[in-house]
């Protein structure tokens, strides 16, 4: 599934926008500020979550605007959309063929991944991002991934609750709680453990003569069945209540990521190198959603082309083309996209407008 058709209501800095989109290339040109990573986060949002930005959906909404927004795709025949109403601006609505749907439910259309400048930093800052980026992986791939996540967060929170108030004398509340975060804990971890070995064996026979090639791993990977989660939870109950808080689960993963060539673990690699750890890494993602899915992701891949020399440039577009899909691609410089593909649509962004250029 591809997009076919995408319109904005009122988001960040478009007051209306249609614009036919086809499968293959689609590339963004434009000055500094003229709204090209919008339209890259509005493509974000027909995904679960908070998008590419990781924005609150009141910035989204654009200034000066009625304080709604409206973010729409066509996909062939089926209509997507998600957005906020003027009253009600913080609670995001989802309709998925005009009926209205969870949010979580849009995984099950589009396998929507992306990189953001941003992300250059991914391997040097904390887990947090390490694990969001995990579990975008692991949902474009399986839909009720994103469903599992939220369930477990949704126990967890509850269970820090009670730990942080001290009202511990309904103890059967707390069982309850645990068995939650066991049942939804074990699920996200084993479909993470899933994602991870698949993607180690695309890994191991993936060309790394152009991106260095990574080796994953788990933080904490053992800790995947309910039964030794339930145990972990109900033995760490005491250090748990003194700290107010879940300390170990599944919220904790994270992703170990090295360069096989170098044997060094991700953030001692050089920035291009960090970079060509991603490339590989979405690069094989793509292969196994191809694989598992049978179908092509979305790719959305904000300002990539401007740090790469011209001989990694065409053969990330290269490899991109071998693979189908969508991806969306931004730069301000048209001549970044000499070598994509003949048959890519090039627009031009300028202060909130779009022109096929
Ligand atoms: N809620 C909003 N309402 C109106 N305008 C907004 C809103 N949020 C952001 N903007 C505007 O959108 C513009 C930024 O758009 P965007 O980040 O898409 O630019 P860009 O083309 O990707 O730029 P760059 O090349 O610098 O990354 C800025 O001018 C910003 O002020």
């Amino acid at each position: 599934m591809t997009v076919s058709q995408l319109s904005l209501h009122n988001f960040r800095n478009y007051q209306e926008l249609r614009l036919e989109t086809a499968p293959g290339f689609l590339v963004f040109s434009g000055e500094n500020g003229a709204g090209k990573t919008n339209i890259l986060e509005a493509v974000s949002l027909l995904a679960p979550g908070r998008g590419l930005r990781r924005a609150a959906l009141r910035d989204m909404a654009r200034q000066n605007g009625a304080g709604d927004f409206a973010v729409a795709a066509q996909l062939g025949d089926v209509q997507i959309g998600t957005g906020t109403d003027a009253s009600t601006p913080e609670r995001r609505r989802t309709r998925i063929n005009e009926a209205t749907a969870p949010t979580n439910d849009l995984a099950e259309w589009l396998s929507i991944l992306w990189l953001t400048p941003a992300m250059d930093r991914l391997f040097m800052e904390g887990a947090a991002g390490r694990r969001n980026f995990l579990d975008r992986l692991v949902m474009a791939l399986e839909p009720a991934h994103a469903r599992n996540c939220a369930r477990y967060e949704a126990a967890r929170r509850e269970r820090n609750r009670l730990l942080a108030d001290g009202h511990l004398a309904d103890m059967s509340w707390l069982d309850g709680l645990d068995g939650q975060l066991a049942q939804f804990g074990s699920l996200v971890a084993e479909a993470r453990h899933r994602m991870v070995l698949a993607l180690a064996l695309l890994l191991e026979e993936a060309d790394s003569s152009i991106f260095a090639t990574p080796t994953l791993d788990l933080a904490d990977d053992q800790l995947r069945s309910e039964d030794l989660i339930h145990d972990m939870l109900r033995r760490n109950r005491p250090a748990d209540r003194a700290a107010g808080r879940t300390l170990r689960g599944p919220h904790r993963a994270d992703l170990d990521v090295f360069h096989s060539a170098k044997q060094q673990p991700a953030d001692k690699c050089s920035t291009g190198e960090q970079k060509a750890l991603l490339f590989s890494i979405i690069l094989a993602h793509a292969d196994l959603i191809a694989e598992q899915r049978e179908q092509r992701p979305v790719l959305l891949l904000d300002e990539v082309a401007a740090h790469l020399d011209p001989q990694r440039r065409a053969a990330l577009f290269d490899k991109l083309a071998e693979r189908g899909g969508q991806v969306w691609l931004t730069g301000t410089e048209p001549a970044l996209f000499r070598d994509i593909p003949d048959n890519a649509l090039h627009f031009e962004v300028s202060d909130g407008t779009v022109k096929l250029r």
